[in-house]
């Protein structure tokens, strides 16, 4: 989940320089060279470090992050050494699974690498109270519940209610530029995450359940299941129903129903993307 929201922000940031450098209006044949980050806004990043514990994890993020282009490869990859990576940084992403959290943000001198920055937190069922007791009460903490269609720039993920500090404003723009660049962005209540992480966390993979019944009903019918799955997926009369019964729920479907089509991905697939493995 990381990796497809440092992919988004990353292609969205380069189309944003892109079209800074190329106008719409003006004919012109793409440049190759690294597209330059607008720094004149402060919620914009100018420079991404990525941590992993394994060499091999690494290699295959470096592939992921040149297949990005020029923004993508300059992503600096620190393998096993997050005390680096977060003294360095002034926002940092907590994207592990939940129960390496303790071990990552107790390392010695973490709290202290951590004071005063801004700490978003993916991870399911790990509380506000329980990070904030493992960093300095300067530490900012956000919990975020993004999902799987976040990989395709479709995704819905909710915010927790930003904590009181004087770059409250500042914050809430770094937050909706991370979370906007990969789909739909809001703010609830940390009390409403369980059900956020039900409804469009793991919608995702209920609706592929539905998806990939209905593709057995046509592939029933005497459809290839190609083109079974390709109409299933397409089929929006059913996203309209659940959108009278809440947007979340409707954007898990659309977001599913979408990675099915444009990333090619079996329903099958995309609903073991969603379940988080030990
Ligand atoms: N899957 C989903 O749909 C959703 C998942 N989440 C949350 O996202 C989190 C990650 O899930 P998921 O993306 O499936 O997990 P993955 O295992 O795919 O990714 C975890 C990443 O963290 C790295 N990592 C693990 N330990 C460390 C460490 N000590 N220091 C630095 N990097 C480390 C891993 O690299 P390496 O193996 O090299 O260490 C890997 O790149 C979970 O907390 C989950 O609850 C939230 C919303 C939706």
């Amino acid at each position: 989940m990381g990796v497809a929201i440092l992919s988004g922000v990353i292609a969205s940031l380069q189309s944003r320089a892109f079209e800074q450098s190329f106008p719409k209006w003006e004919s012109h044949t793409p440049g190759t060279t690294t597209p330059a980050i607008d720094t004149g806004d402060p919620s914009l990043p100018s420079r991404f470090i990525a941590t992993v514990t394994r060499s091999e994890s690494a290699r295959k993020l470096q592939a992921t992050l040149d297949a990005l282009g020029g923004l993508g490869s300059s992503v600096d990859i620190v393998v096993g050494d997050n005390l680096r990576a977060v003294s360095e940084a002034d926002v940092v992403l907590l994207c592990c699974k939940p129960q390496q959290a303790y071990s990552i943000l107790s390392q010695d001198g973490m709290s202290d690498a951590l004071t005063s920055k801004l700490l978003i937190s993916i991870l399911a069922g790990v509380t506000i109270s329980q990070l904030t007791s493992l960093v300095l009460p300067t530490t900012k903490v956000v919990r975020a519940m993004p999902n799987t269609p976040c990989r395709i720039r479709e995704g819905m993920t909710v915010v927790s209610s930003l904590p009181q500090s004087d770059d409250i404003e500042l914050d809430r723009d770094i937050i909706l530029k991370i979370f906007s660049s990969i789909g739909r962005c809001r703010f609830l209540d940390e009390k409403h995450f369980d059900a956020c992480t039900a409804l469009s966390g793991s919608g995702p993979a209920f609706a592929c359940i539905f998806l990939e019944a209905m593709a057995d009903g046509g592939v029933m019918m005497g459809l290839p299941r190609a083109e079974a799955l390709e109409l299933a997926a397409q089929s929006k009369g059913y996203m309209l129903i659940l959108e009278r019964h809440g947007t979340d729920g409707m954007e898990a479907l659309q977001g599913a129903a979408r990675m099915a089509l444009q990333a090619g991905a079996h329903p099958a697939q995309i609903k073991d993307s969603v379940t988080s493995k030990s």
